[in-house]
This record gives structure tokens, sequence and C-alpha cells, in this order.
């Protein structure tokens, strides 16, 4: 059986990597773990009068390129492990992009769908009360991920502010934009992916304006995913799932239709003129591109070699084990990794943070331009990489982001 276990996961990748770079063992052993975790529990006083105490943590995993930075998730079956290895994706996603920060993430184990809006904003203050030693504008810098929202991260910034007792609107990117939120923050993860997939598919040959494309996943990511397939190539989305399950419908998809009936409905299922399909049979439909954009370990041993698509653009982070990643390179199908494909989100998380010191507010212009600028740049620093040690585009990735980190970290004078 293959091991699922997301930290297992991201230490296989890392040592594959590792393994090329003919890395030594001080190199290796410092990399494999985080510099420090907290665990947490938070009391919250529910709305029927009872208390409940929810579990959260937050790990910082390395801190030599900048102060930490990574995304906060909700999630029922949210584990130290799975936020350690998202903590150190982060880790390699700042440094493949070449943002001033290093790797950190957060998750809370708690169902937010059957929670009250009272019920969550009191779980998001109550967790900041438990972490706020542990963040700030030059510490480590929280954001939304899985099942968090613009509006939490709006109520954390303003309980840290409380305790801190003053501005710093620094400490939390993802906010609202009326208290400091940026301009293209929103749709920041799927946008950046695009402008990845356009250098993908040049690379590859494919017409994107002529391709079919299924996205497991519709929240942040997934969302504007299918919005900006339509829009930036014209292409057609046939496929689109959440964790209910799937659509299918080989005229395409329309992307405000499908909104409109996910919030009316609560699922994609059931969309006229669509077959309902399940989450497998999605990432096996006849494509030429597949975005994953939901949760880890989507794509396997066991599933990996019945995927059409010719190219895989992994808005998730972790989507893909690493036997499905072996499938992947020898059937000639581009990966487009994680950390790569999804770093538009930290990417305008950052110009967020330089906004929120400076001051100096940019239109939404200015943050799409230098958002393709930044994933252009990685992107075509990550494909000639992956020409050049004749590897797979992920250990290309983690080529990169790993020399950049031993760097930072041997001229702090922290390694040999
Ligand atoms: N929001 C952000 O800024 C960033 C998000 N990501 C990653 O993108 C992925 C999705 O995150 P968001 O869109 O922000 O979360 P979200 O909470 O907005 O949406 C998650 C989506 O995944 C679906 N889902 C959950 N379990 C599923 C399952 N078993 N099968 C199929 N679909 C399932 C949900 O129904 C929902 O549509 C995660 O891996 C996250 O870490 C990566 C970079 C930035
Ligand atoms: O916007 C950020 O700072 C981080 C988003 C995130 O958690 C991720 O890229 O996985």
């Amino acid at each position: 059986m293959e091991n699922l276990d997301p930290f297992d996961i991201a230490l296989e990748q890392l040592n594959k990597a590792a393994k090329v770079m003919k890395l030594d063992k001080a190199s290796i052993d410092v990399l494999s773990s985080p510099r420090e975790i907290l665990q947490v529990s938070i009391p919250v006083k529910m709305d029927n009068g009872t208390t409940e105490v929810f579990t959260g943590f937050r790990v910082h995993y390395n801190n030599a390129r900048g102060p930490m930075k990574g995304g906060i998730r909700y999630y029922i079956k949210e584990n130290l492990s799975e936020v350690k290895a998202l903590s150190a994706w982060m880790t390699w996603k700042t440094a493949l992009l070449g943002l001033p920060f290093g790797g950190a993430k957060g998750g809370i184990i708690c169902d937010p769908k059957k929670m009250s809006k009272m019920e969550l904003e009191r779980l998001s203050r109550g967790y900041i009360d438990a972490i706020a030693n542990f963040i700030g504008p030059e510490i480590d810098v929280p954001a939304p991920d899985v099942y968090t929202t613009p509006q939490i991260m709006g109520w954390m910034m303003d309980e840290y502010e409380k305790i801190v007792r003053h501005s710093a609107p620094g400490v939390i990117t993802g906010k609202p934009l009326t208290i400091g939120g940026s301009l293209g923050r929103g749709d920041a993860t799927a946008k950046g992916g695009m402008y990845v997939l356009r250098e993908g598919a040049k690379y590859k040959g494919i017409d994107l304006t002529k391709a079919k494309f299924a996205v497991q996943g519709f929240g942040n990511a997934g969302q504007f995913a299918v919005k900006f397939v339509k829009e930036m190539f014209g292409a057609k989305v046939v496929a689109v799932s959440d964790s209910s399950g799937g659509i299918y419908k080989e005229s395409g998809i329309d992307y405000a239709e499908l909104l409109a009936h996910k919030e009316k409905h609560g699922s994609v299922e059931n969309f006229p003129g669509s077959k309902n399909i399940s989450n497998e049979e999605l990432l096996e439909s006849d494509v030429d591109v597949l975005i994953p954009s939901a949760i880890e370990d989507q794509l396997t041993g066991a599933n990996a070699s019945k995927v059409k698509a010719k190219i895989v653009l992994e808005l998730a982070n972790g989507p893909s084990t690493p036997e499905a990643d072996e499938i992947f390179y020898k059937n000639n199908v581009l990966l487009l990794p994680d950390f790569l494909s999804n770093a538009g989100g930290v990417t305008v998380s950052y110009f967020e943070w330089v906004q929120n010191i400076t001051g100096d507010y940019w239109t939404e212009d200015v943050v799409y331009s230098k958002l393709d600028e930044k994933m252009t740049f990685a992107t075509k620093d990550v494909l000639a990489t992956h020409e050049k040690y004749q590897t797979d585009p992920r250990t290309a990735a983690y080529i990169i982001a790993i020399q950049r980190v031993l760097d930072a970290m041997k001229a702090r004078g922290l390694l040999n």
C-alpha cells in the first residue's frame, strides 16, 4: 500500500531532489523538520450555551529567507502531519517565487459548515489569542486556505490589533479590501495558475484555445480556475466537482450558471444539462488539462495511469503522490507542481503585505502585471531546470527552492 501520510510525502519529495543535488547530511537534516510547532486548545462558547474545546496548530518550518508565511485551514480531518507538510511546501513556494518569506501553516480541527457565523468568529478570535506571540508582520504572516475566508482574516487581524494595541494590517493577508486587503488577492491562486499553464502549454505545444478541462474542487482556487479558463483562453471546462461529487457536460460548463447553482443547492451536483459523475471519474475524464483544486492525495499509484490529460496543473497542495509523479513522468504527462502552480495566492499576499507596510495601494492592473511577471519567470526557471537535470518538474522546482533556502542559511552562518 502506498504511504499517503502528507509529511512523509513531503520528505520523500525533498530527498529525491537532495539526491540529484548530492546534498550533504547536515543540509538534508536541517531541511527535514520544522523549526517550531505550536499546538493550542481553544475553548469556544457555542450558541447552545455549551463550551467546546478545539485543537489548533501553527507550524513554523523555516525562516532563513524572511518572516514565515502560510495559510490557515479549518478542516474536520486536520492533523499535525498535514500542517507540517503544508508548512514545508510553503517554504519551497516562497523560495521558488523569490519572495522574502519563509514557510508556515496553521490549522484548526473543526467543521466550519456546521458552525454559525458567531461561533466561527469566537473560534477565530480564540485561535489568535492562543498564537499571538507566535505571529506578527515581521515574524509569521497567516492567510486564508481551505474553508477560511477574507471575513475570518478580518476578525483575526482585529483580534491581533486588540492584543498589541496598535494598527498592524501586515500581520495577516487575504483581508477584506476595506481593511487593507489587496486588489486581485481573491482570485490570485487561479490567476497565477493560468500564467503557469500558459507557459506549460507553450512548452508542450498545446493550443489552449481548443483544449478541454476538468477541475476538481469548486472553492476559491477551483471556482476561479473555471472562470479564467474561458476568459483567458476561450477554452471549455467539461467537468467540475466539489466534496459532494462531480458533473460532466460535453458542450461546456458556464461559470456564472454553475456558481448560481452551487449557491442555491449547496453543491455542483444535478447541474442542468450535465450528468453526475464521481470525483474518481472526473480525474480520469477525457480532457487535455486536469486541474486538481481540492485536497491532498487525489492522484496516486492506483489511478495516475488512467489520467488522460496531457497537463496536470496542481492548484491544490499535495494532490499527487510520489508514485503518481513517477507515472506522469513516464507517460509524458506534464505535471506543473503545486508549489509553482498555486503560488499566485502567496505572491499576491506578499503584494498585500508590501502595500500594508508602505501604505501605498496598487491598482488591479498593477497587481496582475506583477503577478504575471513573477509566475512566468518561475515557470520558465522550473522548465529549464527540468530540461537541465532531465528530471520531473516537481524535482526541478525543489532543486531551485532548496538551493535558495540553503544559500540563505549559509549566508546567516547557520550551515557550512
Ligand atoms: N486559497 C488560497 O489562497 C490557496 C489555496 N491553495 C490550495 O488550494 C486547495 C483548495 O483551497 P481553496 O480553494 O482555498 O479552499 P476552499 O475551501 O475555498 O474550497 C475547497 C473546495 O474543495 C472541495 N473539496 C473538499 N474535499 C473534496 C474532495 N474530497 N473531493 C473533491 N472536492 C473536495 C470543496 O467542496 C470546495 O469546493 C487546497 O489544497 C489549498 O491548500 C493553494 C494556494 C493558495
Ligand atoms: O497567501 C498566503 O500567504 C498563503 C496561501 C497558502 O496557504 C498556500 O499557498 O498554500
